[in-house]
């Protein structure tokens, strides 16, 4: 734990305790010396090589990889690729395998869908996206302020079909948080970055290695004997997504106050010894039940995704599904 790393403002990460070694077989093929790339067959039918696309810019650079912004040579249809270079930590490598590994698996509308993966001779491993056009929920909260309820129940209800999608598949996501959260300009909110994902073997298995974005991680996770009662997972993804509407609704983290950054120990201590942070006065009723059904410190507590997709704050008012965000 004393290798916790601060990459930037509430994003720490602690080291991968466990899963060390590649828990599937390394779902890209061996690369071939008389190509210039391999491609994988992904949940689609038809995959997109990198002689297919070409790069239009940036959109962003995360843990170890950038991502591009693409279009198709043939049919001009835009994609996002994401791109982990060669010589990146090995660490970073497992968590792109990984990530292949679960979107090779899930074919969903509330999850980031991809169109093809491959590891080009230079040791560059390749995933293509979706395009989501409006980026990321931290990136929207940072351009245009705090979200109100009506647009806070629209992303709830999405993430929460996308969760509980993944859970019914046996996937905990383990870093649920604005920034892993994409947009696209139907509106349709989105989980990506499934670097640090886990797949269950079955139902019991017990999930406690500390991986993931620490800010937005369940008391269980630092202490699974006080708050982890048969804890198995699932409920971290929960907890998570309480924390990130909260942030959204408040337009900060909310166990910090605005601008603060934050500190390991002030941090864990919080999540650990304080109360769950609550919501203030203006907040709807609905929504001050929807958010403790979600940071309930004993995990056990804590309400599962079907739970939650039934309670009011999510349930009531389908019209705000057409939400401009
Ligand atoms: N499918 C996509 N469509 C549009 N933009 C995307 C897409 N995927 C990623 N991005 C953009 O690229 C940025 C980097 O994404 P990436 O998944 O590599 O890292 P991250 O989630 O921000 O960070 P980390 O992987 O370190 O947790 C995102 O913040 C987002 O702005």
């Amino acid at each position: 734990m004393a290798l916790v790393r601060e990459r930037r403002q509430i994003n720490l990460r602690l080291p991968e305790l466990s899963d060390c070694r590649p828990r599937f077989p390394l779902p890209l093929p061996p690369t071939s010396t008389t190509t210039t790339t391999t491609t994988t067959t992904t949940n689609n039918s038809s995959s997109i090589s990198c002689n297919d696309i070409e790069k239009i810019h940036v959109l962003g650079h995360g843990n170890g990889g950038t991502v591009y912004k693409v279009r198709h040579k043939r049919n001009s249809q835009i994609y996002a690729l994401k791109v982990v270079h060669g010589d990146s930590d090995p660490l970073v490598r497992r968590q792109i395998y990984r990530e292949i590994e679960i979107l090779r698996r899930t074919d969903s509308p509330y999850i980031v869908q991809c169109h093809g993966s491959y590891e080009k001779p230079s040791g560059d491993i390749v995933i293509v996206m979706e395009y989501m056009e409006l980026g990321t929920l931290d990136s929207i909260l940072q351009k245009y302020g705090a979200f109100d309820e009506s647009k806070l129940k629209h992303v709830a209800r999405q993430v929460l079909h996308g969760l509980s999608y993944l859970h019914g598949q046996k996937i905990i996501h383990r870093d649920i948080k604005p920034s892993n959260l994409l947009v696209n300009k139907d509106m349709e909110v989105k989980i990506a970055d499934f670097g640090v994902s886990k797949i269950m073997q079955r139902t019991l298995d017990a999930c406690n290695s500390y991986v993931g974005t620490c800010a937005y991680m369940s008391p269980e996770r630092f202490d699974p004997g006080t708050y982890g009662v048969n804890y198995d997972g699932y409920a971290g993804d929960i907890w998570s997504l309480g924390l990130t509407l909260m942030e959204l609704y408040l337009g900060h983290f909310p166990f910090l106050p605005p601008g603060q950054r934050p500190d390991w120990a002030t941090l864990m201590c919080a999540i650990c010894f304080g109360d769950p942070p609550s919501l203030p006065e203006g907040a709807s009723e609905e929504f001050r039940e929807f958010i403790q059904c979600c940071l309930q410190k004993e995990s056990s507590k804590r309400w599962t995704t079907s739970q939650l997709l039934s309670h009011p704050f999510v349930c009531k008012d389908p019209r705000s599904d057409l939400v401009d965000l």
